[in-house]
Formats: C-alpha cells, sequence, structure tokens
C-alpha cells in the first residue's frame, strides 16, 4: 500500500477523492482505518480503497500514513502506533495546533513528519495546503509528498510560525465562504430566484472572482473597484456591507479562529 489513513472522516475523504480523480495513487494502493464502521463503509463504497477497524494495519501496510483523526485524538493514535512506525514510513498530519515539537516528544523516536493543513476543496482538485517537513525528510522525500499534496490542489511549503494563521486563511476559510453563497442564494431566492439556480448563480460569481485574483495578480481593491460603477448598483451594496462591519467580522473571526487553533 502507497497511502494509509488512519481515520476516514471528512478531510481523509476529500484528500482520497482528489488523489484518486488525478489518479496519481490507485484505490488499490490506499488504505484507511476507523474506529468507525459507517465511516470505513462510506469511503469502501465511495473510493474502492482498502479499509479496516485496526489503525496498526494501517501501519503495517502503508508506506505514507495521514492521521487524519481530530487533534484531540492524535495523542492516543500516536502512543498506540508508535513502536510499529518504521525509519522509512512517512507521517503526514494534518491536525491544527499540533506542532512537530509536540508530535516528536509523542513518538519519542526520529520519525519522518510533514505537518501539513488541507482544506476540503481537496475533494474537487482546488484544495490549498501548507507543509512543514521536520528535519528527517530528505529533499526527495518532501518532493514526492509536495506531489502527493498537489494531486489535489495548491501546494506551499511554509514556515511552521504560520500554520496557526493557514489554519484561518486557507483550513477553516471554506466555511465562511460557503456561509457566503449560502447568504447570497438565500437573498436571490429572496429576488425570486429559483435555489438550483441561486446556488449555481452565486457559487459561480464566487469562483469566477477568486480566479480573477489568482490570475491577474490584481489587488483584490482594483477588482472590486472594477465591479463598482458611479452611482450604480455594486456601490450602494458596498456601503451597507461596510455599515454593518463585514470586512471587521471576517477579520475578527479569523483572528478567534487563529487563536483557537493555537491552543489545540
Ligand atoms: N474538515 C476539514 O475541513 C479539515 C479538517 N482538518 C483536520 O482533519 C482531521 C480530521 O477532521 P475531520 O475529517 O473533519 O473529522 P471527522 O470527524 O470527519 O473524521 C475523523 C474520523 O476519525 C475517526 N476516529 C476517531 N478516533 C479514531 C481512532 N482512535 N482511530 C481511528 N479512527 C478514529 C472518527 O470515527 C472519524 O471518522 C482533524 O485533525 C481536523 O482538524 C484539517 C483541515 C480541514
Ligand atoms: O474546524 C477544524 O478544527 C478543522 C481545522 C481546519 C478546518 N477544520
Amino acid at each position: 500500500m502507497k497511502l494509509g489513513f488512519i481515520g476516514t472522516g471528512n478531510m481523509a475523504s476529500a484528500i482520497m477523492g482528489g488523489i484518486i480523480k488525478k489518479q496519481i495513487i490507485s484505490a488499490d494502493e490506499m488504505i484507511g482505518a476507523d474506529l468507525f464502521a459507517p465511516g470505513r463503509e462510506k469511503v469502501k463504497s465511495q473510493f474502492k480503497i482498502h479499509v479496516t477497524d485496526s489503525n496498526k494495519e494501517v501501519v503495517e501496510k502503508a508506506e505514507v500514513i495521514v492521521l487524519s483523526v481530530k487533534p484531540q485524538f492524535y495523542e492516543d493514535v500516536i502512543h498506540e502506533i508508535r513502536d510499529d512506525i518504521r525509519d522509512n514510513q512517512i507521517v503526514i498530519t494534518i491536525a491544527p495546533g499540533k506542532t512537530l515539537a509536540w508530535l516528536a516528544e509523542q513518538f519519542g523516536k526520529n520519525v519522518k513528519i510533514v505537518r501539513t493543513m488541507p482544506n476540503t476543496p481537496a475533494m474537487v482538485g482546488e484544495g490549498m495546503t501548507a507543509a512543514c517537513p521536520n528535519e528527517y525528510m530528505t529533499e526527495e522525500e518532501t518532493a514526492y509528498v509536495c506531489t502527493l499534496l498537489e494531486s489535489f490542489g495548491r501546494v506551499e511549503i511554509v514556515p511552521e510560525r504560520l500554520m496557526d494563521t493557514v489554519v484561518s486563511v486557507s483550513g477553516s476559510s471554506p466555511a465562511y465562504v460557503f456561509m457566503m453563497i449560502e447568504a447570497m442564494a438565500d437573498a436571490a431566492v429572496s429576488g425570486g430566484m429559483p435555489r438550483p439556480k441561486a446556488y449555481q448563480f452565486a457559487a459561480q460569481a464566487v469562483l469566477g472572482s477568486a480566479k480573477m485574483v489568482l490570475e491577474t495578480g490584481k489587488h483584490p481593491g482594483e477588482l472590486k473597484d472594477m465591479v463598482c460603477s458611479p452611482a450604480g448598483t455594486t456601490i450602494e451594496a458596498v456601503r451597507v456591507l461596510e455599515e454593518l462591519g463585514f470586512r471587521s467580522a471576517v477579520f475578527e473571526a479569523m483572528k478567534v479562529c487563529e487563536e483557537m487553533s493555537k491552543g489545540m
């Protein structure tokens, strides 16, 4: 097996989906363990990967192991598997707040670790993942892990001090964007648009706007100004958003998210 998952929930499924879609690793070369039988069965039927109820089986069989349980279960899972981890295996972590120093202490031996923070758009190949390899990873191994991560989106190696910021700007941010799409669609429904169309219009507008930021290299403020015709409709919407504290709400929510990550 090339890739194993301990925990087959939302984020693991998003990664599996992205990797299988790009055919970087076949489903037959992946194994996932989960305590929760319906969770295992779901990824088995959805992706046709191997599943087990034994975390140790994943460690025994996989070359690269993704720890995809909630942060509060990291300690127990690491203690369960640490004696079985071999020198040539690579552990990928995806939990907020779990630093390389903390992970090294839990393993209590020299283990190759890449601390990452992915996000669920991985599911459609549009993930944004930050990665920090530890000192035992060779350049070649880091390049291999980046190839895996790139199969479901963009990847950046970042200094570890930025990882809590990454949680708020890309790990958690899809949730804020989905809330915005939902709110935009609600308003469109109130204007008379059928709901399925409202989601399509709102989501495509968000997708196109994000692409403009990434592809034109223009400042988001300039792109916003390009939409605001003098005495037009948009500037009135912008005025109300400013009045209701839109930017400040996003800013403050992200600072709370970042702080929460530090405490995990
Ligand atoms: N959901 C997201 O958007 C993102 C999640 N993450 C991180 O990914 C990790 C997983 O999060 P989600 O997938 O959202 O959670 P989830 O709750 O959907 O999945 C976690 C899975 O782990 C299983 N599990 C719990 N204890 C276990 C154990 N001892 N052995 C084996 N399996 C066990 C659970 O049954 C569950 O299926 C967390 O550390 C989270 O912070 C990171 C980035 C984004
Ligand atoms: O909500 C959480 O804690 C996880 C980490 C980033 C996204 N989801």
